[in-house]
């Protein structure tokens, strides 16, 4: 007997003759952290050589596939609890049963020994001729629950990529899959779920149409069936140009070199933020890992008028003051007696203030009765140096003003709920607040819930490919909690996206 390798699993791999493979699982682990891997070799090849295993090996078919043996072959896969990880497809034009797939760290990719473009010819001694491949499957769930499938293949004409799928990609996705839904996906079982604004390891794009993913947060690496960009623009043809363009420039980066990928990438930041159509596909992200001497990421809070995100920032800022910083603005209006300068405002002339808006200094700026007032990247600067998060409110469209690297921003897009959810608790507000007599609260009319309802949605549709979060402002206390908790994790994350 010979082993041909131990894999990950730490099960052998035996080949008995040369048309017969057949797979153990051994646990070899507690050995190899001690001995040379040469040992535990030793040790697996002596315990598989002394056992007497069940099930056995099936013979060699006869007939004629014995004229056809050597590019007939028979694997057996012993002992797999989980999913063959494969699916298969019928062959128009020759009718012959194929494996139209291996997914990546399932049973067959990790066996090695079966892959895509094999024709099955039978399993467990059953022939595949003439049968569909709904029929199959119930042949291959019987197999797996005795524990063994052994299956005839001839091989196709395969050859070891130059593994696509060991090329880490992530991306951050952009809309919700549920494959419950999609009529589409080839199958159900294989397929992987998403919410969007999930990130995932893209782990094969061989597949025009599917691609291979796991949720980065995944421990478990074994893949899953996702839409390709390409089938979901096909699907969503508005977008479909700008979406192209946007991701194959990303996807390139991954096989630069550092140096010309860390150049690419800065430049991209702008990039991706410039383009004034939204991919509503996949967005690329690159993992950080966070130095203890990185400064907080910038959280970039945004949303349509009156949806609350003052209140929120406020929230934040009485609950944690040592942790939240907001910017100081500038202003070209006289000082108030009460105002100190640095603390309520920087009180500038006129001059500066448009020599910093020729220099693109501000964030954001405007007139207001007269006078300038606008934030400055200085501004923000100050509060990152002081250690402190940065909340930051400004319009969707100036998001590109600090997509930056040094940033690094955290966009998070605070939205309205349901109208009747928003009536409700808006008129409770009112109705606290004028219990308590204290700070004033605004009165919506119904007109505003629309506009602010139609404001978030074109929001959303213009600027969606940016917000990292998009939290549902309903409940206030709901909502402050859920937002508390997320920018908890932003920095404490050791992987975070980065755009
Ligand atoms: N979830 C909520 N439930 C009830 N009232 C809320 C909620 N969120 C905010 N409010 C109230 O709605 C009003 C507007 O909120 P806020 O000032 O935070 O809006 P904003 O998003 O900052 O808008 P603008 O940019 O126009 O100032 C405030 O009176 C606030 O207390």
């Amino acid at each position: 007997n010979r082993i041909i390798h131990i894999n990950e699993q730490a099960s052998a791999v035996i080949t008995l003759a040369p048309v017969h493979t057949v797979e153990f699982d051994i646990t070899v682990s507690i050995f190899s952290e001690h001995l040379f891997p040469f040992q535990s070799l030793l040790f697996v090849h002596d315990t598989v050589a002394q056992k007497d295993f069940e099930p056995t090996l099936p013979s060699i078919p006869d007939g004629e596939m014995e004229e056809d043996e050597d590019s007939v072959k028979i694997v057996s896969l012993v002992k797999t609890k989980e999913p063959l990880g494969a699916t298969i497809k019928k062959d128009q034009s020759t009718g012959a049963i194929v494996v139209a797939r291996i997914m990546r760290g399932g049973a067959a990719d990790k066996s090695g020994l079966i892959h895509e473009g094999d024709e099955l010819k039978e399993v467990n001694g059953v022939s595949l001729e003439h049968r569909k491949p709904k029929e199959i499957l119930p042949l291959l769930v019987s197999a797996r629950t005795k524990g063994e499938v052994t299956f005839t293949i001839i091989p196709g004409s395969y050859r070891e990529e130059a593994s696509s799928h060991k090329q880490k990609l992530f991306v951050r996705t952009l809309f919700d899959y549920d494959p419950n839904e999609d009529p589409a996906v080839p199958c159900r079982d294989a397929a992987l779920a998403f919410r969007r604004g999930d990130v995932l390891q893209i782990l094969s794009m061989d597949d025009d149409t599917w691609w291979q993913a796991c949720h980065l947060s995944d421990q478990n690496t074994r893949a899953g069936l996702i839409p390709s960009q390409q089938l979901h623009e096909r699907q969503t043809p508005d977008h479909s140009v700008s979406v192209a363009a946007g991701l194959r420039r990303s996807f390139r980066l991954g096989r630069k070199g550092s140096q010309a990928r860390e150049a690419a990438r800065s430049r991209r930041w702008s990039a991706g933020v410039h383009g004034s159509i939204c991919p509503p596909t996949y967005i690329e992200v690159i993992p950080y890992h966070k130095d203890p001497s990185d400064r907080h990421r910038l959280v970039v809070m945004v949303g349509p008028s009156g949806v609350g995100v003052s209140e929120l920032k406020r929230r934040l800022l009485i609950a944690d003051p040592d942790r939240y910083g907001v910017t100081v603005p500038h202003t070209t209006r006289e000082k108030r007696r009460q105002e100190k300068e640095g603390l309520d405002y920087h009180f500038v002339s006129v001059h500066m203030f448009e020599e910093g808006v020729l220099n693109d200094r501000f964030i954001e700026y405007g007139r207001y009765k007269g006078h300038y007032y606008g934030t400055s990247l200085d501004s923000v600067h100050r509060v990152m140096a002081d250690g402190k998060v940065c909340l930051l409110n400004v319009h969707p469209s100036k998001i590109k003003h600090v997509y930056t690297t040094e940033f690094r921003p955290y966009v998070v897009f605070v939205t309205p709920p349901r109208i009747e959810e928003l009536r409700l608790t808006r008129r409770r507000a009112k109705f606290m607040c004028d219990e308590e007599d204290k700070n004033p609260v605004r009165i919506f009319s119904e007109e505003d819930f629309e506009d602010m309802l139609d404001l978030a949605e074109s929001m959303e549709n213009q600027y969606g490919h940016l917000f990292d979060k998009v939290l549902v402002n309903g409940d206030i206390a709901v909502a402050f909690r859920e937002l508390k908790a997320d920018l908890q994790k932003i920095d404490e994350a050791d992987v975070q996206p980065q755009h």
